[in-house]
């Protein structure tokens, strides 16, 4: 008789260059959305835990922002945040996009990785495989595994059509330590509600925007209120914090018509998650250079 797979547990990051595709396969292998995605590059702010439950074991995703040489405070911020997040998780999975050559950037982010957890087992994850050819996910296999080293284990994926996201999980489990279910069946984040709705909010709000704005824009939420005699109807207020007039002006639109759109957009999500009907009142501040200034970031949760 074979002896039952032990059960193991614990925490994965992943990492690779801004837009790899980090967060699309986090949303993936846990089935339900929660980390930010958009298509503009360094758009992940929190350390987000997404949980996978399985028969095996339990693999708790720490959601980083993308490593980037600092160039304002907010960025020397994050870069602590990530060396913070990189020095205690189990496996750090590093994703490259089929697609893309390996290049300068990807192996200045392998070597501070090297650096920070030297003795933490990396998995090379090659990422939107559907949007390359065969041939290409090959070579980038290939390429990922050479770079790695003989001791790494290689996967293809795509998050966006599902095909080997099991597969992901499974090799990521493989190389977990044995341990206990940390987390209840039912927990698929730690994130309090707040956070997942300001992201939500900033989510919409950086959709279609010019390239300048990711990095601009925060998020706070004001209240939280359920409505008078009603259960099934919560009140939130939220402010939109931008750093100058100007992009108040592209975040509001012409005659308010971008801030509709994103106030529809969050109000949907934010339904979605809480299972209630919304009323989103939301307001855009300027703060002047809030990256700039101690003051903001620790008043913004920074
Ligand atoms: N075709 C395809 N596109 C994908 C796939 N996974 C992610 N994308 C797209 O790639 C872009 C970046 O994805 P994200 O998941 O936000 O990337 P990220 O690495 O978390 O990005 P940062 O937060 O900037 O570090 C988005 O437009 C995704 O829709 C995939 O499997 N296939």
């Amino acid at each position: 008789m074979t002896e039952p797979a032990p059960y193991r547990s614990g925490f994965v990051s992943f990492v690779g260059r801004p837009n790899t595709g980090k967060s699309t396969l986090t949303n993936a292998l846990v089935g339900e959305k929660i980390a930010i995605t958009s298509n503009r590059p360094q758009t992940t702010r929190h350390t987000i835990r997404g949980i996978v439950h399985r028969s095996d074991g339990q693999i708790i995703i720490v959601d980083t922002p993308g490593l980037h040489r600092p160039r304002t405070l907010l960025g020397e911020r994050l870069n602590a945040l990530v060396e913070d997040t990189y020095s205690d998780v189990d496996v750090i999975g590093m994703c490259f996009p089929a697609g893309e050559k390996i290049g300068p950037g990807d192996k200045w982010i392998l070597g501070r990785v090297r650096e920070l957890a030297p003795k933490t087992p990396m998995v090379g994850i090659v990422t939107k495989i559907d949007a390359a050819p065969q041939q290409a996910v090959a070579e980038q296999l290939l390429a990922v595994s050479e770079l790695l080293g003989p001791a790494a284990e290689v996967v293809p994926v795509s998050a966006t059509s599902g095909q080997q996201v099991d597969i992901v999980g499974d090799v990521l489990v493989s190389q977990l330590p044995e341990g206990p279910q940390f987390y209840p069946d039912d927990a698929i984040t730690d994130e309090p509600d707040e956070t997942r709705i300001a992201e939500l909010i900033r989510e919409a709000a950086l959709e279609g925007v010019r390239d300048e704005l990711p990095h601009s824009i925060a998020v706070v939420i004001d209240e939280i209120l359920p409505r008078e005699g009603r259960d099934d109807l919560l009140d939130v207020h939220a402010s939109l914090i931008v750093e100058r007039e100007s992009q108040k002006a592209i975040v509001i639109g012409k005659k308010g018509s971008r801030m509709r759109d994103v106030g529809s957009r969050a109000r949907q999500g934010i339904a979605e998650l809480l299972g209630k009907k919304i009323f989103l009142d939301l307001h855009v501040k300027v703060l002047k250079d809030w990256q700039r200034d101690p003051r903001y970031l620790g008043r913004l949760g920074f």
